[in-house]
């Protein structure tokens, strides 16, 4: 978890100071801003003088990002992407797998950028020069991934993470064992350790790339990538700047009308959930300081759906996906929930009680009647949550690691708060409401 108001130390020797001089001399452009050491982030960006944003006042609009000053821009030169990874990699002959689709022998962008970064990080250290190679010097090392990436984490630490983010652990694994996998089938020799570096870097330091190439028209957006040097330095932040890709390369711009001197500057990776953030970047943020935080509740709550229950709603749309926030549990939730009321959905002497019930979903229908029946079904996923959790934390601090139990408990904290604050508003605070009450 980062605090904004961590004091800055301008990184201004060593290696960083390197990159800058390297960056200014290849194009990169960033008048007002320098690298700066931020822990727990790591390095982040900070202001050398007033940044001006868009002036909604002057502009009468807030929106247009447009109005403020470019504060960051790398060319497109200096990207790493599908088009240049020869150039990145020179020999490493991986051009020809980003032809094929990965059904037919291809490898993903993802498993691409990391064979040509691990094989970049051997080549250098057996003397070869690499233009980007003052760039690469600023990459956290493995170490520093060790206790904020899962998916460095053994599979007993990983166990004791919620289910709404274990489930996105499990799809990563799943995800860099296929790339690994198909990597080594190509000839390329790396250990797991090197190769799991690597993806992590580009995992942790991609942009969203489709430029205006036709060979971009139909490649699905998860092979849209570019690594770029000097803007992977910002951290991120629900409010952050705004980065956008030009014809001539990537900018930042501020969205908020003003950046005092000496403050850490954002940009905005997505409208990501915390567990989203920790999976994917390896930290999460103060629930106050994350508006698109919520919890997926389909691991709790697809198990208990019949195989009937499934079928109807993927017919209309509503299998998967459930969540809640510290307001509610969303829609989805409901419609799944309310379903289950109705033990045999598919059986004809149903049909009556499944027409309300597609009512509700249309807005046709309030739902009054079920209302205390559904929240005694919701109210019960938030016990089985509850309990899931205390068993978690009592684990985890036996945990020998120290980084690791602590990035569990917070984020099994995160969630026990917001079930408590969802509950507290669908039956009050100490349950009066609902004739219910509950040990807070
Ligand atoms: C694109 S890099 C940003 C630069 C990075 N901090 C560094 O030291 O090189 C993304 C990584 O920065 C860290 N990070 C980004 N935003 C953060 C935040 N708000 N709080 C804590 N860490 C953050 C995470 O480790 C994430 O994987």
């Amino acid at each position: 978890m980062t605090d904004r108001k961590t004091t800055p130390t301008p990184a201004v020797t060593g290696t960083h100071a390197l990159f800058t001089l390297w960056a200014r001399k290849h194009g990169i452009e960033f008048p007002k801003l320098i690298p700066a050491y931020l822990p727990p982030a790591g390095l982040g960006i900070i202001s050398t003088d007033e940044i001006a944003g868009p002036d909604p006042i002057r502009h009468g609009r807030t929106n247009d990002t447009s109005l403020g000053e470019v504060i960051a821009f790398t060319p497109n030169a200096l990207l790493l992407t599908r088009e240049n990874i020869e150039r990145f990699s020179p020999g490493c002959g991986l051009r020809s797998f980003l032809r094929q689709k990965v059904d037919d022998g291809g490898l993903s962008s993802h498993a691409v950028f990391a064979t040509a970064i691990a094989r970049e990080i051997r080549r250098i250290a057996e003397g070869h020069e690499n233009m980007w190679r003052e760039w690469i010097d600023v990459w956290p090392k493995a170490k520093e991934f060790r206790g904020s990436m899962p998916l460095m984490w053994s599979a007993e630490e990983g166990d004791l993470l919620p289910p709404s983010t274990k489930r996105l652990l499990d799809e990563q694994r799943g995800k860099f064992k296929r790339d690994f996998k198909a990597v080594v089938q190509k000839g390329f020799e790396f250990t797991k350790q090197e190769f799991m570096w690597a993806w992590i870097i580009v995992n942790t330091r991609t942009l969203f790339y489709k430029p205006a190439h036709s060979a971009y028209n139909d490649l699905p957006r998860e092979h849209c990538m570019a690594l770029c040097p000097f803007i992977d330095y910002f951290n991120h932040s629900d409010d952050g700047c705004k980065v956008q890709l030009t014809p001539t390369g990537f900018t930042v711009t501020p969205t908020k009308p003003s950046h005092p001197a000496n403050t850490q500057l954002f940009v905005t990776y997505g409208s990501h959930s915390n567990d989203f953030l920790l999976v994917e970047y390896g930290f999460n943020l103060p629930l106050e300081k994350n508006k698109w935080d919520e919890v997926s509740i389909t691991p709790t709550l697809l198990p208990l759906l019949s195989e009937e229950h499934k079928r109807v709603l993927s017919r209309e749309g509503f299998l998967g996906n459930y969540a809640f926030d510290k307001e509610a549990f969303c829609f989805r939730t409901q419609a799944a929930v309310r379903l289950m009321l109705i033990e045999h959905p598919e059986m004809d002497s149903n049909w009556r009680k499944v027409e309300v019930w597609k009512n509700f979903l249309a807005g046709n229908d309030d739902g009054e009647r079920e209302r205390y029946a559904v929240e005694e079904k919701l109210l019960g996923l938030l016990d089985s949550l509850e309990a899931d959790g205390e068993r978690a934390l009592l684990e985890a601090d036996k945990l020998q690691r120290q980084s690791i139990r602590d990035v569990i408990k917070m984020r099994w904290e995160q969630i026990l708060g917001m079930t408590n604050d969802v509950r507290a508003n669908m039956v009050g605070e100490t349950g009066k409401w609902r004739g219910r009450s509950h040990v807070m």
